[in-house]
């Protein structure tokens, strides 16, 4: 199916790009060309375009397996696609410098790697290292603007606690603030809402919406995706397949054919869409797989000690 052509979004926004008759559209901030890349053999992505502006929030949702967080690590040359281009503010992505490109994209991390016990303080003013000077000194400004990003996510109370003692979603706000103190052009979002509850979900989509930042989100809510984001592209197997303001994008025998599940669409009291899913049965009888099937064989069973883990959970398991 083609996707056709995007569309301008309709969810609320906190401002964007000037608009107007006879206005030139100003550059997107990023665009990306027929992205195309394998894993070796597997094809992951095949000709994906995608593109976001000032202001706006773009949501790139899509089964498992799907691609997004490839085409997201491609957005920001973690990897480099087998083919296809990706522009930063008109510029080939490629002809940036590290630290150039760690000025204008900041990525929000899962989590922090690392021996060295970090306070909250610490991971955000991380943001600041591709601004900072030769040295690598963090200035008055530096500590303002992480303290601000800090208070803007509502974690500035968290600043002296160590970080890796936190709640999942006081690490999430964290984390967000930290890619909020790189004061970037472009930021990138993988699953930023994934283990919190619902009103942290929300809070953190709220915290990215009023900071009018061209932003790339991969999300699995597509409500949350309908109600945060200007625009969505739905990844099927490596191809776009469709994409617009979520009213376009997310149409319910859309979401239906690409998620195998019975979608309706409803409208909540804001007049944004949100979606009632019913999971349907597999249209093949059971999912157990023929013995044929199975691709690894039986481990001896006869005096054969089981695995740790394996050992470790069946202890476990008794004291249940
Ligand atoms: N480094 C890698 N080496 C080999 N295969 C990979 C690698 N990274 C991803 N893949 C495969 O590429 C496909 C797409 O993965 P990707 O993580 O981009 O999907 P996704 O849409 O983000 O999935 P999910 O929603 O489950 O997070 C998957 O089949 C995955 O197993």
């Amino acid at each position: 199916m083609s996707p056709g052509p995007d569309v301008p979004g309709t969810a609320p926004r906190a401002g964007g790009a000037p608009s107007g008759p006879g206005a030139e559209p100003p550059a997107p901030v990023l665009e990306a060309r027929g992205l195309t890349h394998a894993f070796g053999a597997k094809p992951v992505l095949r000709g994906v375009d995608l593109r976001v502006d000032d202001g706006e929030i773009v949501g790139l949702v899509g089964p498992n397996g799907s691609g997004k967080t490839t085409a997201l690590r491609i957005l920001h040359r973690e990897l480099v696609p087998d083919a296809g281009q990706v522009l930063l503010e008109g510029r080939d992505l490629g002809g940036y410098a590290g630290r150039e490109r760690a000025q204008r994209i900041a990525v929000m991390a899962q989590e922090i790697s690392g021996e060295v016990p970090l306070t909250v303080a610490d991971v955000v003013l991380l943001g600041r290292i591709p601004h900072s000077g030769t040295f690598g000194s963090t200035s008055d400004a530096d500590l303002q603007i992480a303290a601000r990003a800090l208070e803007d996510c509502g974690a500035l109370h968290l600043a002296r606690r160590e970080f890796g003692l936190l709640s999942g979603g006081e690490k999430q706000r964290v984390l967000i603030a930290r890619a909020l103190a790189q004061q970037p052009r472009l930021l990138l979002m993988d699953e930023p809402t994934n283990h919190l509850d619902i009103g942290s979900q929300h809070h953190v989509l709220r915290i990215v919406r009023a900071k009018n930042l061209a932003t790339i989100v991969v999300l699995h809510d597509l409500n949350l995706a309908a109600r945060y984001c200007d625009r969505v592209v739905v990844l099927a197997d490596g191809h776009v397949q469709s994409k617009g303001p979520p009213r376009v994008a997310l149409a319910a025998h859309l979401v239906s054919a690409t998620y195998g599940v019975a979608a309706e669409r409803a409208m909540a009291d804001d007049g944004i869409t949100q979606f009632l899913f019913r999971g349907q049965e597999p249209e093949h009888g059971s999912s157990t797989p023929a013995t044929s099937a199975i691709p690894f064989t039986k481990t001896p069973t006869v005096g054969a000690t089981p695995p740790a883990d394996t050992a470790q959970e069946t202890t476990d398991d008794a004291h249940r």
